[in-house]
């Protein structure tokens, strides 16, 4: 059985769970002003949100997962409307276990009961292609078992990724968003930075934090007020709050290795308690900035995709040239009337 909570030496009430990375046991109250106080705090160290700016237009990019749609209902929570804050699913396409079906719903009602304005975009609308569609361009690959002439298949998740940054800083950058909001939490940025050090991706790593303010034209800065919240936590605030979420996983995301990354993380934490939390704060403390010196400044030049008129440091934005190429394998693997 678990003691009294120790959030305040005179609570009375017994925990009902432990924080992760310190084990102080803490009744649901005090963990969840515990987490709601850190998101807080992240936001006004960081300065992730300015309120002296009456044009503040916050876009929380939802997916219906746990982390967004308890990002959502925090910050609705912590500053109740003073920020205006509008929400928007990308729907991607992804039909096995109703994927992508059910998590729009589930993003939908969130708002509707917050009373947040909800936006939907689908990327076949605009690219004329889906993950379901990039799947099967996957299948293919992987059967064949050999590079195309035209590079390899970086797998389902990383397209998928690509393509929501890319319709996420669209769609607000269109619409006069100020920033952009995601659920990214401490493992996902733990995991990511751990991967980028593998393949020594400095100026990924040089990027890494709470949030990419950014001057360039056309790319709408990025906050991640979930930047020092265990995904563990997490689980337990939406569990406790009762945030509704979409507990399915999605079925292209097995496997990845940057799940197994981060299933490697989650074992490391087992006997370095607080592992991930040090690491990242002392990478944003010591390393960020001198990683960051080092850069040598050689994307410059901006200017407009000559497709889709988005920023960029080349002719052709990345995802106009990934679009390209995906369209092209999948026209060859459609069936000819
Ligand atoms: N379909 C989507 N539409 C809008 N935003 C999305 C979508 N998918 C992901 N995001 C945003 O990107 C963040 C990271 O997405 P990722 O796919 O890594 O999911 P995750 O870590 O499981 O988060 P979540 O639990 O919110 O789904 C999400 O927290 C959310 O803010």
């Amino acid at each position: 059985m678990l003691p009294r909570c120790k959030f305040y030496h005179d609570c009375k009430s017994n925990a009902v769970t432990v924080v992760p990375y310190s084990k102080m046991p803490v009744c649901k109250h005090h963990f969840l002003t515990y987490i709601q106080d850190r998101v807080q705090k992240t936001i006004k160290d960081h300065a992730l949100i300015d309120f002296e700016n009456p044009q503040e237009k916050i876009l929380v990019g939802l997916s219906g997962g746990k982390d967004s749609q308890t990002l959502l209902t925090i910050l609705d929570q912590v500053f109740q409307k003073k920020v205006q804050m509008e929400a928007l699913y990308v729907e991607v396409g992804i039909t096995p276990k109703n994927y992508s079906r059910d998590s729009g719903i589930v993003a939908r009602s969130l708002c509707e009961k917050l009373n947040i304005p909800f936006h939907t975009l689908t990327i076949k609308d605009d690219m004329g292609l889906d993950i379901d569609d990039i799947h099967q361009i996957g299948e293919r690959s992987r059967k064949r078992g050999r590079r195309s002439k035209k590079g390899r298949f970086r797998g389902e998740c990383s397209y998928c990724g690509l393509v929501k940054r890319y319709y996420i800083n669209k769609f607000a950058y269109e619409n006069g968003f100020t920033k952009v909001a995601t659920g990214h939490n401490l493992t996902d940025e733990a995991t990511q930075l751990v991967s980028n050090f593998f393949s020594v991706d400095m100026e990924m790593m040089s990027r890494a934090g709470p949030t990419t303010i950014t001057d360039v034209k056309g790319l709408v800065p990025r906050i991640k007020p979930l930047y020092y919240i265990y995904e563990q936590e997490l689980i337990m605030y939406s569990y406790y709050a009762k945030v509704e979420h979409l507990g399915t996983q999605c079925a292209y995301a097995v496997d990845s290795p940057m799940m197994n990354v981060k299933g490697s993380l989650i074992e490391i934490e087992k006997f370095r308690r607080g592992n991930m939390m040090n690491m990242v704060k002392k990478f944003q403390q010591k390393l960020k900035h001198i990683l960051f010196e080092t850069i040598p400044e050689v994307k410059k030049v901006e200017a407009e995709c000559t497709e889709c008129g988005m920023t960029t440091y080349l002719k052709i934005c990345s995802f106009c040239k990934t679009k390209h190429r995906l369209q092209d394998q999948f026209s060859k693997i459609q069936p000819r009337n």
